[in-house]
């Protein structure tokens, strides 16, 4: 039996691999590598170097590693760059999906997790969001997820496919063994740019937008550490493997902070200055967006262990300095 994580060369992926193989499972990797990274994946795991999307590369794969479910994060990921380029997304994160699901079902492969995302809400207030409430995603990223969320449902209905969709919020940290991190070019992230900022790799961050309704005037957000949400994946495994019907969980803390907050919480863990100027709104931003966990906890079992921003900024800023050292030597 083996587990196939499509995209685990990338931030996310690869901390799934991780917890897989410290779980005594077998890994194969399929990415691209369009913007992850060999190295992210350990020796212990098979890298398949192609495209989820190429059905006959997946069904051989999937018949010589015995593999019985699938945990799909390979995606396009910048909410802008989904605005300027809306068939490119569309092609990699819908259609291909869509692709690899028909490959599992026809694999017998009844076993998926998908990687879907609280863009799939759009604008909500400050209250936590439910995975009840209606969607209305507001960029093309969130309605290439969300198309997904709608497949597997469907499949689900049709063949003997369950799934668990794993709504995520604003995923930051690392490994906290400092085995992994986010290696990504020219990231947005705002932890991730802010850690760049204090260690001088920018000059300066923006703060895009303080006239928001929030306390403070900028957009709160939740943000869940990358290793409890790799754990949300473990769970959601063994769940599936036990019989669990089909299930869409939100995951994040029920916490949000604001822009400001993040950044004096950068400034103060790093000891840094963090320059920071205001911008203007930035296109696509919803205000503020909180999930509620109570689904998750209750459903699947989950139960945090780093939720504590100063840790996630500790460990991002942790992992900046390996990368940054990586590169010097
Ligand atoms: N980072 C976040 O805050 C966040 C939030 C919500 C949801 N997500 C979702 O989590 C998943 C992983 O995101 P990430 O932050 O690790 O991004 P990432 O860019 O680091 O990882 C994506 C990986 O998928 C691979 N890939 C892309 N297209 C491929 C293709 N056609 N075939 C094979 N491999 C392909 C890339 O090379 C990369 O390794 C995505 O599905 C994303 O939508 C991320
Ligand atoms: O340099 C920066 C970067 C970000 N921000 C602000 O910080 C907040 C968080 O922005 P991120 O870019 O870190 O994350 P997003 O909330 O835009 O989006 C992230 O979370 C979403 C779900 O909530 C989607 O899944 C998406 O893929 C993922 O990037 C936003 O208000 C943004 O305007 C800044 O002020 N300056």
């Amino acid at each position: 039996m083996a587990v196939l994580v499509t995209g685990g060369a990338g931030y996310i992926g690869s901390h799934m691999v991780l917890a897989l193989l410290d779980a005594g499972e077998a890994v194969v990797v399929v990415d691209d590598l369009s913007t992850g990274f060999r190295t992210a994946v350990p020796e212990a795991a098979t890298l398949v170097e192609g495209d989820f999307g190429d059905q006959a590369l997946m069904e051989r794969t999937f018949a010589e590693h015995g593999v019985d479910a699938v945990a799909h994060f390979a995606a396009r990921i910048v909410v802008p760059e989904s605005v300027s380029d809306p068939l490119g997304y569309y092609l990699n994160n819908t259609a291909k999906a869509r692709n690899l699901i028909e490959s599992a079902v026809r694999a017998g492969i009844g076993q998926f997790i998908f990687s879907s995302t609280a863009a799939v809400y759009g604008e909500t207030d400050s209250g936590q969001v439910t995975e009840d409430r209606p969607l209305k995603p507001v960029s093309p990223y969130g309605r290439s997820k969300l198309m997904v969320e709608w497949m597997l449902e469907d499949a689900g209905r049709a063949y003997e496919l369950r799934s668990v969709v794993l709504r995520y919020f604003n995923v930051a940290g690392a490994d906290p063994k400092g085995r992994a991190g986010q290696s990504t070019r020219d990231a947005t992230h705002l932890i991730k740019v802010a850690v760049q900022t204090a260690l001088g790799r920018r000059k300066q961050l923006e703060i895009f937008g303080q006239d928001y309704p929030t306390p403070d005037g900028t957009c709160l957000r939740d943000y869940i550490q990358v290793t409890d949400l790799a754990q949300a994946h473990m769970d959601a495994l063994r769940y599936l493997r036990a019989g669990g019907a089909s299930l869409t969980c939100n995951v994040g803390y029920a916490r949000g902070y604001s822009v400001k907050e993040v950044v004096d919480v950068v400034r103060k863990v790093s000891g840094a200055a963090v320059p920071a100027v205001m911008s203007p709104r930035r296109a696509g931003d919803p205000a503020a967006i909180v999930a509620s966990n109570d689904r998750i906890r209750a459903e699947l079992g989950w139960v945090p262990q780093h939720d504590d921003l100063s840790e996630i900024v500790a460990q991002a800023l942790d992992w900046e300095r390996r990368l940054h050292n990586r590169d010097a030597g």
